[in-house]
């Protein structure tokens, strides 16, 4: 995407496969910042505080966090035992296991002295791959804004929850490139975006993201959705995902589920856009079988921004001794999902669909 004119991407691998430079998020929307990631260590570190966030974005990470180890010891056990870190940095995501699978496949096989060159070149079709699929998962959803737009003047209004923006993969994202195309077309729109609670992401990134790319967007407070679809105010749902099962239930941000219920008993449309990459073909009950990432409880009891004298601080929101659960993601039955928009279509979310959708992925 451009930001102010410049093309940025969150991540890109720099000095002919010495390091990676990533987009640090924890200082958005206040600071722009770019860190150079130089081991396998350290894109760990990024991965697990969030530097980098969003399924899509954490898997081709980790690719990278793996081509990264390579240029430090391409070895058996270091392979073996450098991808195992990398894939407990968070448990949610499945792009993140997909990525380090895809690159444990393509260089168990090679000579230690290929893997390094066959690391970077994997990592970076990997990333190359989001970019592609994020582009069709808007072209597939763009016809769901266009329906609407047709059936009434005005603002065609999208809410979206979490960030599943650009800023969650390598390019254009995957909630979100539907409403860039649609800016693209010219359809008029309005996003309300949700804050998210207790990271922001909202807030703090899709926010920014819309801002930076003109276009309409409101920000609410979590609990503010089923209200505004009450009251008429919201057309479509559409939201990004971390693991769908093959029955099509959705793992996502905490409080998608909530925005699911309200959707559904307002009649709204609740879309999931899901790269391929996201659905995890070896589950089928996504409540009880997905892992549900739980973070700190500072997250929740403390809150990050910026000072009237722009500096960045931290203030905390509760009385001294009080503590928090911070699940980090809940999980949306298949029931409550109207379809999921994918770089091949847009598909039910029910298991023959899925199956059919995984055997062709599996290809
Ligand atoms: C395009 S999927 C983005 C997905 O990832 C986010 O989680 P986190 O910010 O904790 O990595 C959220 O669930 C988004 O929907």
């Amino acid at each position: 995407m451009k930001v102010d004119g410049t093309p940025l991407r969150t991540i890109r691998a720099v000095a002919g496969g010495e390091a990676v430079e990533i987009i640090d998020q924890r200082l958005l929307p206040h600071r722009l910042v770019i860190e150079r990631v130089a081991s396998a260590d350290e894109m760990i570190v990024a991965i697990r505080d969030m530097w980098v966030r969003g399924a899509p974005l954490i898997g081709a990470s980790a690719a990278y966090g793996v081509a990264l180890l390579m240029n430090a010891d391409a070895g058996d056990a270091a392979l073996e035992a450098g991808c195992e870190r990398i894939r407990a940095a968070r448990p949610t995501a499945v792009n993140l296991a997909w990525a380090v699978d895809r690159m444990l496949s393509h260089l168990r096989p090679l000579p230690a002295a290929q893997r390094r060159a066959a690391a970077w070149a994997l990592a970076d079709a990997i990333a190359e791959e989001d970019v592609a699929v994020n582009r069709a998962i808007g072209e597939h959803g763009l016809a769901l804004i266009e329906a609407i737009a047709a059936r009434r003047p005005g603002p065609v209004k999208v809410l979206t929850h979490c960030n599943a923006g650009w800023l969650a993969t390598v390019d254009w994202g995957s909630a979100t490139a539907p409403i860039y195309r649609a800016q693209e077309r010219g359809i008029e729109l309005h996003v309300w975006v949700d804050e998210t609670r207790p990271r922001n992401q909202g807030a703090s990134l899709t926010a920014w993201e819309l801002g930076k790319a003109g276009v309409p967007h409101t920000l609410v407070a979590d609990n503010a959705g089923g209200h505004l679809m009450q009251r008429g105010e919201v057309d479509l749902c559409i939201v990004g995902c971390d693991r769908v099962t093959i029955r099509g239930d959705v793992c996502n941000k905490i409080g998608t589920y909530l925005k699911a219920l309200a959707a559904h008993d307002n009649g709204v449309p609740f879309y999931v856009a899901m790269p391929t990459s996201t659905l995890d073909p070896k589950l089928a009950d996504g409540v009880r079988e997905i892992p549900i990432e739980e973070r700190s409880a500072r997250e929740v009891t403390h809150i990050a921004g910026l000072t009237a004298a722009g500096e960045l601080a931290e203030v905390c929101l509760v009385p001294k001794g009080t503590t928090a659960a911070n699940p980090a993601f809940d999980v949306t039955p298949a029931r409550l999902v109207s379809g999921l928009v994918t770089e091949h279509g847009v598909f039910p979310a029910d298991e023959t669909a899925l199956r059919a959708l995984a055997a062709r992925s599996a290809r």
